[in-house]
């Protein structure tokens, strides 16, 4: 039974079968498909022993060429469904110095589009260019692109690359080989980053090192083709299997929606008896997979819920203008991490504040600056109630929609004796005691984006000297990424506003080329009221010689903040806090990407200015080339003060 019905999931295109030429495409498809495991046909749609004349340059749709699917009663939704259509290799010889030779080919491969176009196939596969030369074929490559923006139907080309060697090819690494993905990066930038071109990794059997093999989870791979020769088979009982390398590879790409193919052009016949079936030769090769797929981790609710928003940029929250909508806090409320490790961190903080002999007679006064709807006043009280200690709280909040939840819940729960409101921003609120402690949910997804210093320097005025801030720390974090899918977004909104605008994003199908790097810390309560909140940063990111080149398309923004003493939490990926569900990570683009070589050295300078009216970044790169600096006086993406 195919692999996606198998799993309750009929229209998956999970596992494929890559066939030689047939005219008879229904047949192909009975025996493989609607009899067999596989969920699609990879096949090519022209005989692949066809020659044109090689000195006689083809008259483009004039002459008859030898098309698979005339008349075979295939339904348009299995073509589109069904089928991934292989344009033949053995003759497009698109860069050839012969003239004749090449204006043929031109010529036949977009008349192999347009047949798969108009049986409305969905995905065609290109066949590998030479990583040498191949300007001709992307021209004529990105003229079909461009032809097919207009049409109903969205076809993706999929580029063949291989990744790693076959046997045949083995050698120690030298550098005489070509780098496949910058065959591919040359390529897609000839076509200008178009988002219908994408890839169809061709999987060998000896893999490159893991850092240059790890550049592909940032690229659109939308198939990868296992050729049979990368199964081993155990000396004993002549079972088949797949390398450890391998196995991890396809449940990764399994995770980036890549689907497999298996190709059945080289089967040895040994697997034949290894799969225990003449008229099934690949059956074996299809449980391997098939097994892959099933032991990946089970999708937790909250990565089902984040599906849909995968590598979408969505604007960064500004404190000023977010939280005027209920939703809003909805979202935020949900994190029942987040708010356990506040209350542990207030626990400890009153433990280490009043002493047990000292328990029933001091109250300390706390102070929650923007209470929205009560989440951290509750932890608060859940915090003194089981560390025995008494609590004075002021709950002050600007948003006054939101002040008329919160009044609710301290009157619903009888905390008024304890809980007083303060309906007022921050800024302007005249204490009427000092507080012991503060605590606060200004963070933002890089840490200070939200205006945490900000606030909590007004805040600090009403500290007590020896008063303790919660959280008491935070730093930012970035991160070089490989982010093409985000770059084509940004870019098709064709403005420098969304080119240079930190986002937020669910990132998902992007390359983390080097760990990530401190950025900007801020401690509460400062030590002195005059220290500025501007901050000017210089990085330097060593690219792992074995990455091979990259793209850098941007940063990721991350944080992690100490809330008191050891009770930290954060999103930065080397320590993550799990199940941490409130920030997504930020995204600060570069307006034009930038290659990177392996070895070298990605200098980032970052700033955090601050005027009257307003906060915001700016940022740039100057090794190995130097980008504009970007969002000049906050003119993309600013915080209003
Ligand atoms: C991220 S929400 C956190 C809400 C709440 N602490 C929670 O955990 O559910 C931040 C809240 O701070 C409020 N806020 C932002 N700046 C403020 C200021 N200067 N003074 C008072 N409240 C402020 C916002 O209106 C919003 O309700």
């Amino acid at each position: 039974m195919p692999l996606g019905h198998a799993l309750d999931n009929r229209f998956a295109q999970l596992c494929g079968i890559e066939v030689p030429f047939s005219f008879d495409v229904k047949r192909a498809l009975d025996i493989n498909v609607r009899h067999g495991d596989f969920d699609f046909l990879f096949c090519p749609l022209m005989y692949t022993g066809y020659a044109p004349n090689k000195d006689k340059a083809l008259t483009l749709n004039r002459q008859l060429l030898p098309y698979a699917g005339v008349n075979t009663g295939v339904t348009y939704g299995q073509w589109a469904g069904l089928v991934f259509a292989k344009i033949s290799p053995t003759w497009l010889d698109l860069d050839s110095e012969d003239e004749n030779v090449r204006v043929n080919a031109e010529a036949i491969l977009k008349q192999q589009i347009e047949w798969a176009s108009y049986l409305s196939v969905k995905h065609c596969v290109l066949p590998t260019p030479d990583g040498n030369s191949c300007a001709n074929y992307a021209k004529c490559v990105n003229q079909i692109l461009q032809g097919l923006k207009n049409m109903e139907s969205a076809m993706k080309l999929l580029l063949r690359i291989p990744v790693g060697m076959s046997n045949d090819d083995y050698r120690p690494l030298s550098n005489a080989l070509v780098d496949s993905w910058e065959t591919w990066n040359s390529f897609r930038m000839l076509c200008d980053h178009h988002s219908q071109l994408v890839v169809a990794l061709d999987i060998k059997r000896v893999l490159p090192p893991e850092n240059s093999l790890k550049r592909w989870f940032g690229e659109p791979v939308t198939a990868a083709i296992l050729d049979t020769e990368i199964f081993l088979t155990k000396a004993r009982g002549n079972t088949l299997y797949l390398p450890k390398r391998h196995q991890k590879l396809i449940a990764d790409l399994f995770h980036l929606d890549t689907r497999i193919v298996i190709s059945e052009i080289k089967v040895p016949t040994s697997a034949q008896s290894a799969a225990g079936s003449k008229s099934q030769p690949l059956l074996a090769y299809w449980s391997q997979v098939s097994n892959i797929y099933k032991q990946r981790d089970p999708v937790s609710e909250q990565e089902r819920s984040e599906f849909y928003t995968r590598d979408i940029l969505q604007p960064s929250l500004r404190p000023s203008r977010n939280y005027s909508h209920a939703i809003s806090y909805d979202d935020h409320e949900k994190d029942l991490v987040k708010y356990l490790h506040y209350e542990i961190a207030i626990s400890r903080a009153l433990l280490e504040r009043v002493p047990d002999e000292r328990a029933s007679v001091i109250a300390t006064v706390l102070v929650v600056v923007g209470a929205g709807r009560g989440r951290l006043v509750h932890a608060s009280l859940k915090a003194a109630e089981r560390t025995g200690r008494k609590l004075r709280v002021y709950a002050v909040e600007k948003n006054p929609q939101t002040v008329i939840a919160l009044d609710e819940l301290i009157r619903a729960n009888n905390w008024d004796n304890t809980v007083s409101v303060v309906s007022s921003d921050v800024r302007d609120w005249s204490a009427p005691e000092r507080a012991d402690i503060l605590v606060s949910d200004f963070l933002g997804s890089f840490g200070d984006n939200e205006l945490s210093p900000e606030s909590l320097d007004a805040a600090q005025r009403f500290l007590e000297k020896d008063g303790i801030s919660i959280p008491s720390s935070y730093t930012s974090f970035l991160q070089p990424l490989t982010a093409p899918k985000l770059y084509q977004e940004a870019k098709a909104r064709k403005d420098i506003l969304h080119s240079e605008s930190a986002c937020l994003v669910n990132l998902h199908n992007v390359a983390r080329l080097t760990p990530s790097q401190q950025v900007f810390t801020f401690s509460h309560p400062k030590c002195s009221d005059n220290q500025s909140n501007q901050r000017y940063q210089k990085l330097e990111f060593r690219i792992p010689t074995d990455t091979g080149s990259a793209m850098v398309h941007g940063f990721a923004g991350y944080f992690n903040a100490t809330l008191y003493k050891s009770v930290l939490f954060g999103t930065e990926p080397s320590t993550m806090t799990p199940n941490l569900n409130t920030w997504l990570p930020m995204f600060f683009p570069l307006r034009t990407p930038i290659c990177v070589h392996r070895g070298s050295i990605l200098e980032v300078h970052f700033w955090r200015c601050v005027d009257s009216r307003k906060v915001w970044y700016e940022w740039c790169v100057t090794s190995p080339s130097s980008s504009p600096i970007h969002n000049c006086n906050g003119r993309s993406c600013w915080m209003d003060l």
